[in-house]
């Protein structure tokens, strides 16, 4: 496959500009509700076989493409008779369910046109965090695209609750293109471009190139123009921001210039790569993960964490807060409340009172075998970029959460 960049179907390499898109051999294209239906809230099918063209175009040039497509709820108001989106969890949910059918048949169709087979892949954060678990959505992304086939991701909205939710697929395709180790991220939405100001003020300019979070500086954001979107302009550059982090460059323009935009075109923003790729696991960890639990460390534990990536024993841990398995997700935070990492804990929380301040032949003394284990294995640990305050802990997945109501 490809190559003027270095871009190659399996492993991905740093694109330099925008012409070397045209080359890249992988590349994940999400697209917005807004851009997908019709104000009313239907499945607008002239734009979207209009994007279909625009990848199969792509696909038969050589590039493998994965469609992050959001559109599940729009798609779902009008078979249920809602006027607009339903602000409640559980009606969201069945929108979704709706929706969604509906979504990937008009995807079947359109690209069937092009002798495209189209593969629904439905995620959700939880999944993927977990080192058993993430490795079967990368295989089987891998051997879809190994057979031709176009996938349409989306997060399953079905059965997401509140606290395993993603909830907007901009970071969603950022950490896909990431799994599928893509070349490139394409953001396609109803804006053309990242503007200095909303562009619906006058005098506001498109901002063709971004190099540095510097560039930014002076972008001014204003909310969404859609009914249907979710997250607006914030989540497209947290989007790039953890795509570029990674190494991967993302462009945003807008779902009526793809073909364009997939051919390198001076159309959109260009946002360069400026990280290495991280770990996939620990790059879910830190964007996607709701962390269930708090650990409050000592400063002697923070340092060993933080400034020796050492991993983290109870007795370094004056405090724990919420309700977690094994292997779930937790903050661990300094003793004035910031979030320093995130990682997977090896203990539940009624298991880890117990240990904390206890040493380790203490534990095994006291407790008997298999409490010698770490709290959180370094491996399984990632640190968070800034420190920020700790957010709310999640409820436990076995709370009921019915009447939440999702971002
Ligand atoms: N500085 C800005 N530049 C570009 N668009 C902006 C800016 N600030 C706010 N927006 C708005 O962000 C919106 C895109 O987000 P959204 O509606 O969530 O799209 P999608 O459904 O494609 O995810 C546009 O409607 C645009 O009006
Ligand atoms: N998963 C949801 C979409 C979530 C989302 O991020 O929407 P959008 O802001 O339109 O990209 C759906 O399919 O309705």
């Amino acid at each position: 496959m490809s190559s003027a960049g270095g871009a190659s179907a399996t492993g991905a390499a740093r694109l330099a500009d925008r012409s070397a898109l045209a080359a890249a051999g992988r590349v994940v294209v999400k697209v917005g509700s807004s851009s997908l239906t019709t104000p009313s809230g239907g499945i607008d099918d002239a734009r979207l076989i209009a994007l279909v063209n625009a990848l199969a175009e792509r696909i038969q040039s050589g590039t493998q493409v994965v469609l992050v497509s959001s559109g599940a709820i729009a798609a779902g108001l009008g078979p249920l008779g809602l006027a607009r989106r339903p602000r409640d969890l559980a009606t969201q949910q069945a929108a979704a369910s709706v929706g969604q059918g509906l979504l990937v048949a008009r995807y079947t169709s359109a690209a069937a046109a092009h002798g495209l087979t189209v593969g629904q892949v439905l995620l959700t954060a939880d999944d993927v965090i977990r080192r058993t678990q993430y490795r079967n959505a990368q295989r089987a992304l891998e051997r879809l695209l190994g057979m031709g086939v176009l996938p349409v991701v989306n997060e399953n909205d079905t059965v997401a609750t509140a606290e395993i939710r993603f909830g907007d697929n901009d970071r969603l395709a950022a950490l896909v293109a990431h799994l599928v180790h893509a070349d490139a991220l394409v953001l396609l939405s109803d804006v053309d471009a990242l503007y200095d100001g909303p562009p619906s003020r006058p005098g506001s300019r498109r901002v063709p190139v971004v190099t540095s979070a510097a560039d930014l500086d002076d972008v001014v954001i204003g909310g969404s123009s859609s009914a249907v979107g979710t997250g607006g302009m914030t989540t497209k550059l947290q989007a790039a921001s953890i795509a570029t982090g990674a190494g991967i460059a993302t462009v945003l323009a807008s779902a009526a210039q793809a073909g364009e935009a997939l051919r390198g075109d001076d159309v959109g923003t260009w946002f360069s790569p400026t990280g290495a790729r991280p770990r996939t696991r620990m790059l879910w960890l830190a964007h996607a993960a709701n962390p269930l639990g708090r650990l409050v460390l000592d400063a002697g534990a923070v340092a060993a964490v933080v400034k020796r990536g050492a991993s983290l024993l109870p007795a370094g841990v004056v405090a724990a807060e919420g309700t977690f398995e094994a292997g779930d997700p937790v903050d661990l935070c300094d003793e004035t409340g910031h979030a320093v990492a995130r990682g997977l804990v090896n203990y539940s929380s009624a298991e880890v009172p117990e240990l904390l301040g206890r040493s380790t032949r203490e534990r095994l003394d006291a407790l008997g075998p298999g409490y010698d284990r770490v709290l959180v294995h370094r491996d399984d640990l990632v640190l968070l970029p800034r420190r920020r305050p700790a957010g709310p802990v999640a409820p436990s997945a076995s709370s009921s959460r019915e009447h939440a109501v999702m971002p």
